[in-house]
């Protein structure tokens, strides 16, 4: 099978040949950019001088058309523009970026703050949330891949929401992550010197991911809610942990919770759930597909705190991606993914 890559070159991409590299289905990967084409990749990367010898390659909707997979890891606005020719002319679309995650195009340009990729196409991608929605995401051409955040807060939350175990209508998420977050391009804030020692909270209450949790909670659970959730900066490389707190609903023990988390991901080999919380960390996490759940009931507030933790670049994008690349291919979901994180 052949697989391109749109965005090769950031940190998005680098993780999509890590794991692609070692896929078994995968037999050529071609890498795509929009600015150094003719550039030898390993002349970037010395890392993978013995596998991405090649020259990046200018992005070509003729080319592209001929993938079985396409996968975009591109700034937001770049793939509405770039998608809408390829949606169901051939290969299978994995996009990384938020461009076709939110179904109201206006609520895309309030959060986001650019055009929306044309209605009738956002109607047509699939949110590739894949522990809810591998049989949508099975037949789609193109995969909505859902952003680091949702995917800790929702993997962790969705259970506890759709069997009412929790009270819908306060629900506050604190959230953190590592830098890559940001992707590679450098900036004020990610600069070492000032991201280095330093904690910050930032988008307050303004991010873009609000929608999209909204709309999944919605979606997957029928619950209809507006949440707060505010993001923040860890000087690190990798991880996002999330935070929620929720009322408990009258009667409902911390043993239903975690009987009800258990249950839910029974049969989904990325989801672990944990119950001391000395074994809960982004670095218990790092480098692979898991994604790590903590609940705990406090007693006193009768409130529960609810832990989600992953690699952002892994299961927050490159595995997650890889993980609906096998589900449409019918291949189990841990194909090319069977890694231990790195823990130090
Ligand atoms: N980093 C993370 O943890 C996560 C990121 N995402 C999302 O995935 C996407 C990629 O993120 P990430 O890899 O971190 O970002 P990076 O900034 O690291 O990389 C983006 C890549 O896109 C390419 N690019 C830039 N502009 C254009 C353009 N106009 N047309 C085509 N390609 C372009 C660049 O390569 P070149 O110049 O060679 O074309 C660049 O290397 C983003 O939308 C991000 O929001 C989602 C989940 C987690
Ligand atoms: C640390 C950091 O800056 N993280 C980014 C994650 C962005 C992302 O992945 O968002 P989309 O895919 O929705 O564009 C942020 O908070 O905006």
């Amino acid at each position: 099978m052949r697989v391109g890559i749109v965005g090769a070159t950031g940190y998005g991409g680098l993780e999509l040949i890590r794991f692609l590299h070692n896929h078994k289905a995968v037999e050529r990967i071609d890498l795509f950019t929009s600015s150094e084409e003719g550039v030898t990749f390993s002349s970037k990367f010395g890392h993978l001088v013995h596998i991405a010898d090649t020259p990046l390659q200018k992005i070509d909707y003729e080319a592209l058309e001929k993938f079985d997979v396409v996968f975009t890891s591109t700034p937001s606005g770049v793939t509405s523009e770039l998608l809408p020719p390829l949606v169901g002319k051939g290969p299978k679309l994995i996009d990384l970026s938020g461009d076709f995650r939110l179904q109201d195009p206006a609520s895309y340009e309030a959060w986001y703050g650019k055009k929306a990729a044309p209605l009738e196409i956002i109607q047509q991608s699939v949110y590739g949330l894949t522990e809810w929605n591998a049989e949508n995401v099975q037949h789609a051409s193109l995969v909505a891949n859902p952003g680091c955040y949702p995917t800790a807060v929702l993997l962790s939350l969705l259970p506890l929401l759709k069997e009412r175990l929790i009270d819908s209508s306060f629900l506050v998420i604190d959230a953190k992550s590592g830098i890559s977050g940001a992707g590679n391009k450098p900036s004020q804030t990610t600069h070492f010197s000032e991201a280095n020692e330093s904690l910050s909270i930032y988008k307050t209450n303004a991010h873009q991911h609000i929608p999209e949790i909204e709309q999944a909670i919605s979606m997957f659970t029928g619950v209809d809610t507006t949440i707060t959730f505010n993001t923040h900066l860890v000087p690190m490389t990798r991880g996002i942990l999330s935070t929620s707190y929720a009322p408990v609903m009258p009667g409902v023990t911390e043993e239903q919770l975690v009987a009800c988390l258990r249950s839910a991901y029974e049969k989904h080999p990325f989801v672990r759930i944990v119950t001391d919380a000395n074994s809960l960390g982004t670095n218990r996490v790092k480098g692979s597909n898991y994604c790590d759940i903590l609940v705990k009931v406090d007693s006193r507030t009768n409130r529960a705190t609810i832990v989600g933790v992953i690699d952002n670049l892994v299961k927050g994008a490159a595995g997650q991606a890889i993980q609906n690349m096998n589900v449409q291919l019918d291949l189990p979901q841990i194909t090319g993914l069977d890694v231990v994180p790195f823990f130090i």
